[in-house]
């Protein structure tokens, strides 16, 4: 999309012809060096996939994307590998599905990218990696290679983990209850369908990390579950003091969500969303999505809640405030069915 070729190499030669028949680039080798090889494999991996990368010439800079950034920079460093052309990156956007086929092409888009020089990294390595940040519309952020594993500890591994441990008490639930399951749990469990094989690897590097994270969290737990069983008590006393405990919790994560930054790093903004319902025909949402086009509303996020059983389903579109009005009138008058 913004007129690069791209060569494209992976040890499934299945995985690079699907990205290929994606548009994602070409399997077709290189002629001579290229300005950026993007290495793009597990974590454990880097190292030997760099090494081989710059035994075969392959570029004038190298970067990684992989989830951390400590452990394959000593590891690099331990091969005894170039790192004056090379620098780690951690693009903050991500997929719980893997492989070409989950790949979306604006993914990164307003997301943080985290790039890890070192002492050694060249300037001209950091420009081309804040290039290929640009050209993919990211904010580059630049960070120790340590800190960001901390800070991936509390905002990305750990949250990994707790969506994993909510999803895993309803393996063995029984069918009705989970017939229920509205769009609360969908948001709290989306990230636990991701690649167990993928993570067991992210994780072997950051484990001390997120092990404090989630003694903390366990510490909140066990305090959550005394206030519940006060919650439940005979006497009122009791039960102030529970309720005064989980009121505790909420307003803590009240505080704590509301820091989460909104797109391109701005200070977290409020959409109001406007709720459609769609009929579960080919083709209706990208006719939704057209219409929302042309009367001049950006959708900032969607939403799509399927109903068990029914042939319909709602979308809800978060947009500007400002839009809402403007946005339900026209959808309407296009004959779609917006809820109050
Ligand atoms: N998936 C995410 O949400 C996400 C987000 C940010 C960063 N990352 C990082 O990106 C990297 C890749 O993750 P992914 O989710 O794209 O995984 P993926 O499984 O979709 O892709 C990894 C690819 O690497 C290939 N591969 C493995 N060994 C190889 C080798 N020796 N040479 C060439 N190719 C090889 C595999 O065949 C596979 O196609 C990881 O380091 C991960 O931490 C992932
Ligand atoms: O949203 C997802 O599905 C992700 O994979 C996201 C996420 C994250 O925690 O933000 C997960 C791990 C990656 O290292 C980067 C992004």
């Amino acid at each position: 999309a913004r007129g690069l070729t791209v060569h494209l190499e992976d040890a499934d030669p299945d995985a690079a012809r699907t990205a290929e028949s994606l548009g994602a680039g070409t399997t077709e080798p290189a002629e001579g060096p290229v300005d950026l090889a993007i290495i793009a494999v597990p974590p454990a991996l880097v190292g030997k996939v760099l090494a081989d990368c710059q035994r075969r010439n392959l570029a004038h800079w190298y970067t990684d994307v992989a989830s951390v950034k400590s452990g394959p920079g000593s590891e690099i460093a331990a091969l005894g590998l170039d790192t004056v052309h090379y620098i780690g990156s951690h693009p903050m956007a991500g997929r719980e599905r893997s492989g070409p086929l989950a790949a979306r092409a604006d993914l990164f888009e307003g997301r943080p990218w985290v790039l890890t020089p070192t002492a050694d990294t060249d300037t001209d390595t950091l420009n081309a990696a804040l290039e290929l940040v640009a050209l993919c519309g990211a904010m580059p952020i630049v960070m120790d290679a340590d800190a960001h594993d901390r800070a991936v500890a509390l905002v990305s591994h750990a949250p990994q983990l707790v969506s994993s441990l909510v999803a895993a008490r309803l393996e063995n639930a029984d069918e009705t209850a989970i017939r229920l399951s509205g769009q609360g749990v969908r948001d709290v469990t989306r990230i636990a369908a991701s690649n167990p094989a993928l993570w067991v690897d992210i994780l072997s590097a950051n484990a001390g990390a997120v092990a404090d994270v989630l003694e903390e969290v366990a510490g909140d737990l066990g305090e959550t579950v005394v206030a519940l069983r006060a919650l439940a008590a005979e006497e009122e006393g009791e039960r102030r003091a529970g309720a005064l405990g989980i009121e505790a919790v909420m307003r803590r994560g009240n505080t704590g969500q509301a820091r989460i930054p909104g797109k391109h790093g701005a200070p977290p903004t409020r959409y109001e969303t406007v709720a459609v319902v769609l009929g579960d025909q080919p083709g209706e949402l990208g006719r939704l999505f057209g219409e929302v086009g042309e009367a001049g509303v950006n959708i900032e996020d969607v939403l799509i809640e399927h109903s068990d059983g029914q042939q319909v389903g709602f979308v809800q579109l978060s947009v500007a405030p400002t839009s809402v009005k403007r946005l339900t009138a026209a959808l309407r008058a296009g004959g779609w069915s917006v809820r109050d």
